[in-house]
C-alpha cells in the first residue's frame, strides 16, 4: 500500500449494481394497524388476485411485503424455473441453486433459506425480528418448488398450507455465501497526515442542525470518511454544544459526567483537568467498549497561551507502520495492553479481560480500531520475557510515527468551532497551556454513532437492495430487506 504525504485514499471497490427490478410496478398504499406500507402491484397482475401464504392474516400482510404477481402455471415446474433473462433456479438435494448468468451460480442451503424467510409469519414486519422458530425447522427441510419471478425467487415449502417464501434477487445476490458475490464495499475512508490542514472536513452549525437532517448526514459521513469533522458557527455556549451533540444520539455518561464542561482545576482525577500537555491518545481505553465519538468545543482561553489541539489519523499512521515496520505492526495487532482509570476515588475502571486489548484491532484482516493511551496504560505483566524488549521497540516505532511532523495536525480551536472525533480511529491531544481555558463536550457511544449513520443512510443513501425493494417492503419506515438486518 503506497501513501502520499498528504492523503491516502482507500477507494471503494467498484460496486456491481444488482438488476433494477421495479420499473413499471404500480405502488398501492395500505395500512397494517397504525403503520402504512406500500406494495408494488406488478403491471401484469389481475386486480384482486392476491396469492395466499397460508393464513388470511399472513396472506394479506405477506402480499403487502412483496409484489403481487399473476402466477404463471406454465412456469411452475417442480424443481427448476427459468423465465427468459431472469436468474434461473433449481432445487438440489441440500440447496437451491440460482444461476445469475452462464458463469455465476449461487447455492443456498434449504435450511438457510427457510430460516431467512421474511414473510410476516416468519419475520415481524414492524420489529424486524425473527418469528420463525429456527429450531423447529427440520434439518432436512426441502422446498417442493422454486419459481424465478421478475422481482425475486419464490420458494414453496412443504406444509399443510402452502408456505411461499420470497427473496428479492438483489438480496440473494448481496447475501450470496456460496460463493460470496459482489458485496457492497465498506464506506470509503480517506487517510490523512498533517496536510489535511489545507482542507479539513467541515460543516456549518446550520447544516448540522438543519431539520431535514441532510446536514447531519453530511457531518457524520465526513466523520466516517475522515475520522473527524469540524462544525463552524456553533454558538459558544455549553447549551448549544450539548444540543449539537445530541443531534447524533444520546450522550454517553461516564465518571466525568454526561455533558462535560471542564478546566484545569483537577475537578476530576485526570490530567485532562490540568494544564499539562497530553500526547496523542484515544480516550476511555480502560473501558471494555471505548466511546465512539468525542466532541470538543473550546469555550474560552484567556490570560495565557498554548492549549492547541492535536489530531492524528491512527489509521494513516498504522498504514505507515505496517509498511515500514511490519513486525512492530504485528505486535501491536496481537499484544493486549491493560489500562485503567483510577483518578476518581469512586471509580476504578479496567477493561474485561483485565489484560485489555491490542493497540490495533482487526476484523477479517481489516484495521477497525486504534486504542492507545500510554498515560493510562497499566502494568504489562503478561508478555513472554523474550518479547518485552521487542514490544517496547514496537511501541517506540509507533510513537515516533504518531509524533512525526507528517502525522500531526495541530489546530488552535476557538469559541464557535467544535470538532467531533472518531475515538476508534483518530487520536487527539493538546499542548500545555497557561491561563484560563474552558473546554466542553461529550462522548457518544460507538453504537449510537453507527445507528444514526445507518438511519441517515437509509434516508439519503439507501443500499441497492433497499432501493429496489422499498416500494413493496417498507413497513414502519424501514425495508425488511435492509442489508443491515
Ligand atoms: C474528556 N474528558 C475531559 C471528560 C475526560 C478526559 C479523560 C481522559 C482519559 N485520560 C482518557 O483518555 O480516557
Ligand atoms: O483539553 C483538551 O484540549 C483535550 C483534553 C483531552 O485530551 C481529553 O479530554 O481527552
Amino acid at each position: 500500500m503506497w501513501r502520499s504525504t498528504s492523503c491516502l485514499r482507500l477507494s471503494a471497490v467498484g460496486k456491481r449494481s444488482a438488476p433494477s427490478i421495479l420499473e413499471g410496478a404500480t405502488v398501492r398504499r395500505s395500512k397494517i394497524g397504525r403503520y402504512t406500507y406500500s406494495r408494488a402491484i406488478s403491471t401484469t397482475t389481475t386486480p384482486g388476485l392476491i396469492r395466499g401464504h397460508g393464513s388470511t392474516r399472513q396472506s394479506s400482510a405477506a402480499a403487502a411485503l412483496k409484489p403481487v404477481q399473476e402466477t404463471h402455471p406454465e412456469h411452475h415446474e417442480q424443481n427448476s424455473s427459468t423465465l427468459g433473462d431472469l436468474p434461473t433456479s433449481r432445487i438440489d438435494d441440500r440447496k437451491v441453486v440460482v444461476g445469475w448468468d452462464a458463469q455465476t451460480w449461487s447455492r443456498y442451503h434449504h435450511i438457510w433459506l427457510r430460516d431467512h424467510c421474511r414473510c410476516p409469519q416468519c419475520f415481524h414486519p414492524v420489529t424486524k425480528q425473527r418469528l420463525v422458530n429456527t429450531f423447529e425447522i427440520p434439518f432436512d427441510v426441502k422446498p417442493v418448488a422454486v419459481e424465478s419471478k421478475p422481482e425475486g425467487l419464490d420458494v414453496t415449502w412443504p406444509s399443510t398450507q402452502p408456505h411461499i417464501s420470497f427473496y428479492p434477487w438483489s438480496w440473494l445476490q448481496q447475501n450470496s455465501y456460496d460463493p460470496p458475490l459482489a458485496r457492497a464495499p465498506p464506506p470509503e475512508k480517506i487517510l490523512w497526515g498533517s496536510k489535511i490542514l489545507q482542507d479539513p472536513p467541515t460543516v456549518t452549525y446550520e447544516e448540522a442542525m438543519s431539520e431535514d437532517e441532510r446536514g447531519l448526514f453530511k457531518w457524520l459521513s465526513n466523520t466516517e470518511k475522515f475520522g473527524f469533522c469540524f462544525i463552524s458557527g456553533v454558538p459558544p455556549t455549553p447549551e448549544a454544544t450539548e444540543e449539537l451533540s445530541r443531534r447524533i444520539g444520546f450522550i454517553r455518561e461516564t465518571q466525568y459526567g454526561t455533558f462535560w464542561d471542564f478546566t484545569s482545576d483537577l475537578a476530576k482525577g485526570d490530567t485532562a483537568y490540568t494544564t499539562l500537555a497530553l500526547g496523542a491518545h484515544t480516550d476511555t481505553t480502560y473501558y471494555t467498549d471505548p466511546c465512539g465519538l468525542q466532541l470538543f468545543h473550546l469555550l474560552e482561553h484567556s490570560g495565557g497561551s498554548g492549549g492547541a489541539t492535536l489530531l492524528v489519523d491512527g489509521f494513516y499512521v498504522a498504514s505507515i507502520l505496517k509498511e515500514l515496520h511490519p513486525t512492530a505492526y504485528d505486535l501491536l495487532a496481537r499484544v493486549r495492553v491493560p489500562s485503567h482509570a483510577a483518578g476518581e476515588p469512586s471509580a476504578l475502571y479496567t477493561p474485561t479481560p483485565r489484560s485489555g486489548y491490542p493497540v490495533l484491532r482487526h476484523s477479517d484482516g481489516e484495521l477497525i480500531q486504534v486504542r492507545w493511551n500510554n498515560d493510562d496504560r497499566s502494568v504489562v505483566n503478561h508478555l513472554e520475557p523474550g518479547m518485552v524488549e521487542e514490544w517496547y521497540d514496537a511501541i517506540k516505532k509507533w510513537h515516533q510515527l504518531l509524533t512525526s511532523a507528517d502525522s500531526e495536525y495541530w489546530i488552535q480551536l476557538s469559541p464557535g468551532t467544535a470538532v467531533v472525533v472518531d475515538n476508534h480511529r483518530v487520536l487527539h491531544g493538546r499542548s500545555a497551556f497557561t491561563g484560563k481555558r474552558r473546554m466542553c463536550g461529550a462522548y457518544i457511544g460507538v453504537d449510537e454513532y453507527r445507528s444514526k449513520l445507518a438511519v441517515l443512510g437509509e434516508k439519503f443513501a439507501p443500499d441497492s437492495v433497499v432501493q429496489e425493494t422499498s416500494a413493496y417492503a417498507t413497513v414502519n419506515g424501514r425495508s425488511i430487506w435492509n442489508m443491515l438486518l
